[in-house]
């Protein structure tokens, strides 16, 4: 019987990781992710992705192998998957590619500890990224990123002084801001409720629907958790938005729940945003959603044409 790939549930067409890399070639290149590998009897390597240090060990081999990018993770830190991420700068360029910009201005909004978003941003597509973060170390450390990688002159990060705040204090405190604006912002909130009686409740996002995550969970309280979840800081988002509707062209946030897709969605309507568009960013068994809005006649459609492995090459 012929296999048929499931294009909707595949990842972007440009995304290197599209094609599973050949792990037992890899750990015998690179030291550290060899230390964390398993040697199978057939002398092929595996992966615990039950393990965090596993996790750190393959991304930061990941980020250095397609990107050139040397990455270092505060202790206790989110460890981010690169392929998720990927997908999201990749549905980014697909928007503004009909823009034909010559030079892009976004904003990272939480950039963790790795600044991930942002270096890939740097790195792969000339970006100029304003990294905004909250955290004490997560600061520290995402600044060591950039530097470690060369790439202060392409990315800022900024210590929000106010975690209520997303984009009031910089704009209000910022000596210069770029001439054009911000062409877009992008956003991985913090998913979990603190108010919640158990923020981490169990072990899934939709214990109802789906097994428990092959990936062991990483990242600190402070990271992972803000009140009212994910909903509630998209919603923050929306709202600081209409304040600074001139100064960002596509603003945008993922989520990690489906049923918070329409949330988001009802609360954009009834703040009269009409021009908004969804997405799916699919990884192996894992799907995100996200949410792009914006106040300018621009179209936020992706044209399929637009997502050929020509546009943007690594
Ligand atoms: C889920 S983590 C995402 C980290 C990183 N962007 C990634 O995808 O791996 C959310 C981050 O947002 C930061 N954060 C929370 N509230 C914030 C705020 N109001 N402004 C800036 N950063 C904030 C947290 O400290 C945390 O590092």
């Amino acid at each position: 019987m012929v296999k048929h790939s499931n294009k909707k549930s595949a990842m972007h067409p440009r995304n290197v990781l599209r094609t599973a890399p050949d792990y037992t070639k890899l750990a015998i290149k690179h030291r550290d992710f060899r230390q964390v590998c398993e040697l199978e009897l057939n002398g092929r390597v595996s992966l615990n992705f039950r393990n965090e240090r596993t996790l750190r060990e393959l991304t930061k081999m990941l980020l250095l192998e397609y990107f050139g990018l040397h990455v270092e993770f505060a202790p206790g830190s989110l460890v981010p998957t690169l392929a998720l991420r990927l997908n999201y700068i990749l549905w980014l360029e697909d928007l503004l590619a009909p823009l034909k910009l010559d030079a892009v201005h976004g904003i990272d909004i939480g950039c963790g500890s790795s600044c991930i978003y942002s270096l890939l941003a740097a790195k792969k597509n000339q970006w100029h990224m304003l990294a905004l973060e909250s955290k004490q170390t997560n600061i520290e450390y995402a600044r060591e990123n950039v530097k470690r990688n060369n790439l202060e002159h392409l990315v800022e990060v900024y210590a929000q002084p106010d975690k209520n705040n997303i984009f009031k204090s910089y704009f209000e405190t910022a000596s210069r801001l770029p001439k054009e604006g911000f062409h877009f912002c992008l956003c991985n909130p913090p998913f979990f409720d603190s108010n919640a009686e158990n923020p981490f409740g169990g072990n899934t996002r939709n214990p109802q629907r789906r097994p428990a995550p092959n990936n062991v969970r990483t990242g600190s309280a402070e990271e992972l958790t803000c009140a009212g979840g994910e909903v509630q800081f998209v919603q923050r988002i929306v709202e600081e938005s209409e304040l600074h509707q001139e100064r960002v062209l596509i603003f945008t946030s993922m989520l990690g729940v489906k049923a918070n897709v329409p949330k988001i969605l009802d609360y954009l309507q009834k703040r009269q945003i009409s021009n908004v568009s969804t997405t799916e960013f699919h990884q192996g068994h894992t799907t995100r959603w996200a949410v792009a809005w914006s106040f300018q006649q621009l179209s936020l459609k992706v044209d399929a044409a637009l997502s050929s492995p020509d546009l943007y090459r690594t």
